[in-house]
């Protein structure tokens, strides 16, 4: 249990010191509380003596109003110190987890952890925010105040205060051996929740795929396992910690009863005066207050630990070395040397060689899955060879900084993701500090700026808002304008393989031509047109480059160069 309190300690980090707060607060809390008895051993010392007059009112009635006061603000300011320290705590996480995942590579976002990392963001870190500050304060609160008050009891009456104790650790004995019930279940809770998420992730993403091939009505297995698993680990806890439950209430209420007999017991035999007597008969009542709220926040403590311990996997995730420095290379000339690599442990390129000279443009063409899009995701490090260089301006990527290297770079992808924000924030992505005359500038140049004016919020339009969207075309447009923005010294430019209609073919060709201009670019070419016109043309073919040159060598050579070509120029026909 001690491990699990250090744990949340850790956790808190710079919060520690409201949740320490907000234990000082609860102890005065529990003080205050008591105060009523005080008042109550007035009330009952007055009626035994039969002394009752106005002072005594007046001082009964004065220690009753500062005890609700003093309760009700130390409430407030506990309660205030708890939420804080929760939120922020929780917070703290998911900034370092959303700052960590930059440096993580690409090869650690698969499906499950795609579902690990959202439901740590979500629920886990849900769970924590609104239960390891409270569940701290209340147990450990709860014990500090029960300590103070079994001591003073010792003190006011031996016998009495000897009861209090046997209860007291009665009661620890019991939830100890209830915390220790429930070490197994609380991960099993968690990992069933992760896979409830991972699975309610995948459903949603496939849900296009479904409704396309009209199974909406066939019930979908793994995401019912899921929730079936994610009722029964939830259950089961609840199963566990019940009978303990019960069995630290019905430990507590018959302490209750045996002070009551006892100070009854005491008073017959005329060992305790009846003032005595009649305060520990209505102490019985309130004594164990603060330790059976201590025992509510154990049965819910080992589930924090076991969430904090599930938020701190992401610590563990290895990192791409960050032992990079600043590089500004003055030229952005692309070198492979007998690279291979393998996703885990499929080998997808063999002793790669290649060569990409400054401020020219290299087409990459080849068969699906032949490895196009690996090797422009390999000079991005998005992840990292298993063996041989990537050298760009004569220096190893493996050297610059990812953020300097990232400078170098401005991808453009085919299917180009939006965010949820406006189109003037979303071309800003490319250059966070431009102002709004460079966004536009920008868009302009990328042949964006008339369809967003035509919009009735222009800049300010946000994507996905009120089922707004933009044309595959149109996005693409926005995501070259991010580019020009950036205006890094390399582009990397995935075609897009759809038919784009007439109209946006030529916007789009326009903008291509502004983004490219005096750069080093490498292009995943589906079309004739653009691989005419470049400086290099690769074919790759099963993970190696198969034939290199230009189109007027490659187009002698029997291969697939010539293949492919064959290929575009009789679907030109067709289209004609
Ligand atoms: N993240 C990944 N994890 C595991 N395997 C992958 C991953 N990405 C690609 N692959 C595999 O690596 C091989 C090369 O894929 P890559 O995307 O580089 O091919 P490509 O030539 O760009 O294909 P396409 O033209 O269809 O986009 C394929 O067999 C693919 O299944």
């Amino acid at each position: 249990m001690i491990e699990i309190f250090r744990k949340i300690w850790r956790f808190a980090g710079k919060e520690q010191k409201n949740i320490r707060n907000s234990i000082i607060i609860g102890f005065f809390n529990a003080i205050f509380h008591m105060l009523q008895i005080g008042a109550i051993f007035l009330t009952i010392q007055a009626l035994v003596e039969k002394n009752a007059n106005h002072t005594t009112i007046w001082y009964v009635l004065g220690l009753m109003i500062v005890s609700i006061a003093g309760k009700i603000a130390t409430n407030y300011f506990s309660q205030l110190q708890q939420t804080h320290a929760g939120y922020f705590m929780a917070a703290n996480k998911r900034v370092f987890i959303g700052n960590r995942m930059k440096l993580i590579p690409m090869g650690f976002f698969n499906q499950s952890s795609l579902g690990n990392i959202t439901g740590i963001s979500t629920t886990v870190l849900g769970d924590v925010e609104t239960t390891a500050p409270m569940v701290l304060v209340l147990t450990l609160g709860g014990f500090i105040t029960t300590i103070v008050f079994t001591v003073y009891m010792l003190v006011f009456d031996w016998r009495m205060g000897l009861i209090t104790l046997a209860g007291v650790l009665l009661f620890c004995l019991i939830t100890s051996a209830m915390e220790k019930k429930s070490r197994d279940t609380a991960p099993k809770r968690q990992k069933a929740q992760a896979e409830l998420v991972e699975n309610i992730l995948e459903t949603i993403q496939g849900m296009g795929i479904v409704k396309s091939f009209n199974l909406t009505k066939i019930d979908n297995k793994k995401v019912d396992k899921a929730i079936e698993s994610s009722k029964i680990t939830n259950l089961a806890m609840e199963q566990l910690i019940t009978p303990y439950t019960i069995m630290q209430e019905g430990i507590l209420r018959i302490f209750s009863v045996i002070m009551m007999a006892a100070a009854l017991y005491f008073y017959f035999n005329g060992t305790m005066q009846l003032t005595y007597s009649l305060m520990f008969i209505v102490v019985s009542f309130i004594i164990f207050e603060q330790i059976e709220s201590a025992g509510h926040g154990v049965a819910i403590l080992r589930v924090c630990g076991s969430s904090i311990e599930q938020a701190n996997q992401m610590d563990d995730v290895p990192l791409m070395d960050e032992k990079g420095i600043i590089i500004k290379p003055d030229n952005h000339e692309i070198i492979f040397e007998h690279v291979d690599f393998s996703y885990e442990k499929r080998q997808i390129l063999k002793d790669m060689n290649l060569q990409i000279k400054d401020k020219t443009m290299t087409a990459i063409i080849g068969p699906s899955g032949s490895g196009k899009s690996t090797i422009c995701n390999l000079i991005a490090r998005f992840w990292d060879v298993d063996s041989g260089n990537i050298m760009i301006g004569g220096k190893n990527i493996k050297d610059y900084t990812l953020e300097s290297l990232m400078e170098q770079i401005s991808m453009v992808f085919q299917n180009v993701y939006l965010f949820g924000d406006t189109i003037e924030n979303n071309i800003r992505f490319g250059r966070p500090n431009a102002t709004r005359e460079e966004v536009i500038k920008a868009a302009k140049k990328a042949c964006c700026h008339e369809f967003i004016n035509s919009l009735p919020n222009g800049y300010d339009t946000v994507i996905g808002d009120k089922g707004f969207a933009l044309s595959g075309g149109e996005k693409q447009r926005i995501s070259i304008a991010r580019a020009i923005l950036k205006d890094a010294p390399i582009i990397i430019f995935d075609e897009a393989t759809a038919n784009v209609d007439p109209e946006n073919e030529v916007h789009l060709q326009k903008a291509f031509e502004e983004l490219t201009r005096n750069k080093t670019i490498i292009m995943i070419a589906h079309r004739l047109k653009t691989v005419r016109h470049a400086n290099q043309i690769l074919v790759v073919d099963g993970g190696k480059i198969v034939q290199k040159g230009r189109h007027e060598e490659l187009i002698e050579q029997e291969g697939i160069y010539k293949r492919f070509v064959g290929k575009r120029k009789e679907a030109v026909s067709w289209s004609i």
